[in-house]
């Protein structure tokens, strides 16, 4: 498995080869852009973060990395263990997750009614070699799977520390045991390259830091590279090797955590700067005028609309693009 990076680009001081590329790739609905020829490479082992604000694209880059969205241009590279390169756009998402490409959902997706255990039983056996009528048979290599797959479950179940919740119905679970047996289950998939799309959304600052734990468990125990997409930044400087930064569908921004954190463009593209400011001072005018504090300046926060509706939008386009299939 790969190294886990001392540098962005670097394992043990060595340059880590490329994982996942994306050249020039261009996604349109209609007349709207959503990805404006994004360009965008990871290493081996990397912790990569993609941010940028409400509406940017973020969402559409991982549904078009995993075979959800099919981009009108643009080339996604997959480059094995093997060093073997493997062009994505066009790929089902099962064929993009056979590769090595796992992801987890901005909402949650898991089979409410089965326990942890099966959930992650189900998603291990997408590794396995029988067909059903071996299965059926309960032929030698089958029942042998199956003892695997039930090991794999449950060794993946204590790794995200829901060891104690094995049998419990997953509806059962709290949101944010419900977010690890999300990622338990993208790992037993096998994946070189894990995408998490808003992990920490909707989890407190307990599970958020248990969260953090575990992204870097996932790098440096199990050498998976991971893709995140995040509001939170404090969970991204820390965890993250590099960021990148996109803003109405451009990478505006990529470096290491501090350099982005600190570039006025992005700066101006999550506040807005310029508007920003004019609503300050025009607030503070009226607080003066009113002989009232002013306000906090907090709807300035981020810029491009709200999360709910671009979740909406994109729940109902995956499931729509999926059923495509
Ligand atoms: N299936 C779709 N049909 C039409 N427009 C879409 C679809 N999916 C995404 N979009 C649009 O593409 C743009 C980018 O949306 P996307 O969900 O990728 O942004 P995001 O950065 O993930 O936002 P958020 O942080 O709110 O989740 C938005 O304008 C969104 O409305």
């Amino acid at each position: 498995m790969s190294a886990v990076l001392d540098k962005p680009g670097q394992a043990g001081g060595a340059v880590a080869p490329t994982v996942l590329r994306a050249e020039r790739v261009t996604l349109r609905f209609g007349g709207l852009t959503s990805l404006d020829s994004v360009d965008l490479s990871m290493a081996a082992g990397e912790v990569l973060a993609v941010i940028g604000p409400n509406g940017a694209g973020k969402t559409s880059l991982f549904n078009s990395l995993t075979g959800v969205y099919t981009p009108q241009e643009g080339r996604i590279t997959f480059v094995d263990g093997q060093g073997r390169e493997h062009a994505l756009i066009g790929k089902t998402t099962h064929a993009v997750n056979r590769l090595g490409l796992a992801r987890t959902f901005q909402n949650i997706r898991l089979f409410g009614a089965l326990t942890a255990h099966e959930n992650v039983k189900v998603a291990a056996e997408t590794r396995q070699r029988s067909g059903p009528i071996s299965v059926i048979l309960g032929l030698p290599r089958a029942r042998r799977e199956e003892r695997e797959a039930d090991a794999t479950a449950e060794r993946l179940l204590a790794f995200v520390g829901l060891s104690g919740r094995i049998n419990e119905a997953a509806s059962s679970l709290s949101y944010g045991e419900q977010r690890r047996l999300e990622i338990a289950r993208a790992l037993a998939t096998e994946p070189r390259v894990l995408l998490l799309d808003e992990p920490a959304a909707g989890t407190n600052a307990t599970e958020k830091l248990e969260l953090e734990e575990l992204i870097r468990r996932i790098n440096t125990e199990l050498g998976v590279g991971v893709l995140l997409i995040e509001h939170d930044m404090r969970l991204v400087m820390s965890v993250a090797h590099r960021v990148v930064v996109l803003n109405f569908g451009r990478v505006i921004a990529q470096g290491a955590p501090e350099e982005v954190q600190r570039d006025p463009v992005v700066v101006e593209a999550y506040l807005g700067t310029s508007g920003a400011e004019e609503a300050a001072a025009d607030q503070a005018d009226q607080a003066d005028q009113a002989g009232t504090a002013g306000g906090d300046g907090g709807d300035g926060e981020r810029a491009g609309g709200t999360g709910d509706a671009g979740q909406d939008d994109e729940d109902g386009a995956a499931r729509s693009g999926q059923e495509e299939r």
